[in-house]
């Protein structure tokens, strides 16, 4: 049995990528305001554009944070950026949909996002997605390195110098492998599950812009900082 440690050097990492991660997170709450009221289709619509746009602002704060991130090409920088904005707010939705809250509550913000205005088509693997996240029972810091890995993916569409972002991205694979070994030692395929997750991610991820296009509703208005990041 190897003994799993996590270094020094390893420490301050993961301490400097999760401060970051709980500092950089959207003001207002979604899921207090879904739970507050019921939305018309083009009010959620609205909500979802303000969330999603904010979420791009507080993500480019949270990748000053990664160490080595600033030192990668800068046009590499911005393909990273893109590459991962979408996957980064559906992980991000399912952290907070997959957060402790009293009971009958996860139920509720669960029937409003169903009613939100997204098409049926969409319901059953967001929320398929959503619930294996939840299962997962992720400690703040694997979700902070969970969504660094999800940045730091060298085959974006762009990226240029790709093994410089590997090398990057394996540092903090390094991190997060032996971290779900400490906090999960009765699950050793804890950290394959949990990759797992990143396809599951991305493939979820593909459909964003269908499933923005069939929001229940006409003439669907975008900011011009989504315009750049969803490709709509
Ligand atoms: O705001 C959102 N997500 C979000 C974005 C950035 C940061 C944090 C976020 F939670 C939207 C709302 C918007 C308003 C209508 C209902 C869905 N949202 C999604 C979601 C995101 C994108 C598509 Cl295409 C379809 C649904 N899944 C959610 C699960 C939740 F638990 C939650 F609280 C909100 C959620």
């Amino acid at each position: 049995k190897e003994k799993v440690e996590i270094t020094k050097e390893q420490q301050a990492l993961m301490k400097i990528i999760t401060d970051a991660y709980n500092r950089h997170q959207i003001p207002q709450d979604v899921a207090k305001k879904l739970l507050q009221d019921q939305y018309s289709a083009e009010e959620n619509f609205l909500l979802l554009t303000e969330m999603a746009t904010s979420q791009v602002q507080v993500l480019v704060e949270f990748t000053k944070n990664i160490p080595g991130f600033l030192s990668l090409d800068r046009e590499d920088q911005i393909a990273l950026l893109k590459g991962s904005a979408v996957e980064a707010m559906f992980l991000r939705s399912a952290q907070v949909f997959s957060r402790k809250m009293p009971s009958g509550h996860t139920e509720v913000l669960e029937e409003r996002i169903r009613k939100s205005g997204i098409s049926e088509e969409f319901i059953t693997p967001m929320f398929n997605f959503y619930k294996s996240i939840g299962e997962l029972h992720m400690v703040q810091e694997e979700q902070a390195l969970l969504t660094t890995v999800t940045i730091l993916t060298p085959d974006r569409p762009y990226v240029k110098d790709q093994q410089a972002v590997e090398r990057l991205q394996e540092t903090m694979l390094d991190v997060l492998r032996k971290l779900c070994v400490l906090q999960h030692p009765q699950e050793p395929q804890y950290f394959a599950r949990l990759l797992g997750r990143l396809t599951e991610l991305r493939t979820l991820s593909h459909y964003h812009t269908e499933m923005l296009a069939s929001w229940r509703m006409n003439d669907h208005k975008f900011t011009p900082l989504l315009c750049e990041i969803w490709d709509v």
